[in-house]
């Protein structure tokens, strides 16, 4: 019998492929002063709809953001029932989201409106309904209206076991994005 072998992903040390890693002339910029301050009132910003952070959506995330460094934005959300894939398990679509959450957020600290143009996982452990995911995503680079963002979720702590990485392109665009969909 052979002995098992590690998975891929488990050896993998970031979720970003060639195309979600930066170009060698993208910068990594400083916090952007105003969305600095739009992240205290990140409620106000977005209303209290969104799936990912909206705190009174009763199925939804409820992901706080619990603080940043520069670019670098720290979140935590609590795995619910109603988040199950397999049973007691979170499902890997909603692990998803709470990336896409807080890689979001840290794109807007770079200044400016984000949308997720490619996002890429990887879920390297199973992550229990009950649980508390302590977020982390971080800048790598900007380059034109592309931000290139990369994260991870751990289990247990925030300094405990890797669960989930992810990253991804956001794209920059007009405010009118928001609202000449409606
Ligand atoms: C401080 C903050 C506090 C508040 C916190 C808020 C947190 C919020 C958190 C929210 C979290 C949740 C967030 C959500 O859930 S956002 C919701 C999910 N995402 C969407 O709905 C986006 C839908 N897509 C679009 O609207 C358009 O396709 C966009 C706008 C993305 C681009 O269409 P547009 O016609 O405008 O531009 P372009 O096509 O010329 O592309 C421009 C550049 O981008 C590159 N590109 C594009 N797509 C991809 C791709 N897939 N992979 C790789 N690259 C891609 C492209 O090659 C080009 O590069 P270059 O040729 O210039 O080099």
């Amino acid at each position: 019998m052979t002995a098992p072998t590690e998975s891929r992903s488990a050896k993998r040390t970031s979720a970003a492929s060639e195309i979600t890693t930066p170009p060698p002339g993208a910068t990594v910029p400083a916090v952007d002063p105003a969305a600095g301050q739009e992240y205290e009132l990140s409620d106000e910003v977005l209303g209290n709809e969104c799936f990912g952070c909206g705190p009174h959506v009763e199925h939804g995330l409820q992901m706080k953001r619990i603080g940043r460094d520069g670019t670098t934005a720290y979140g935590e959300i609590v795995v619910k029932r109603e988040h199950q894939g397999a049973p007691g398990l979170a499902h890997g679509g909603i692990l998803a989201t709470a990336m896409d959450e807080i890689l979001g957020t840290s794109a807007w600290l770079t200044g400016g409106r984000y949308v997720t143009g490619r996002l890429e996982t990887d879920y390297l452990a199973p992550v229990p309904v009950g649980s508390t995911l302590y977020l982390k995503a971080w800048c790598n680079g900007v380059e034109g209206r592309k931000a290139y963002i990369e994260g991870e979720g751990r289990i247990g702590g925030p300094d405990g076991p890797v669960a989930v990485r992810a990253a991804a392109i956001f794209v920059r665009v007009p405010m009118e994005h928001f609202t000449k969909q409606r």
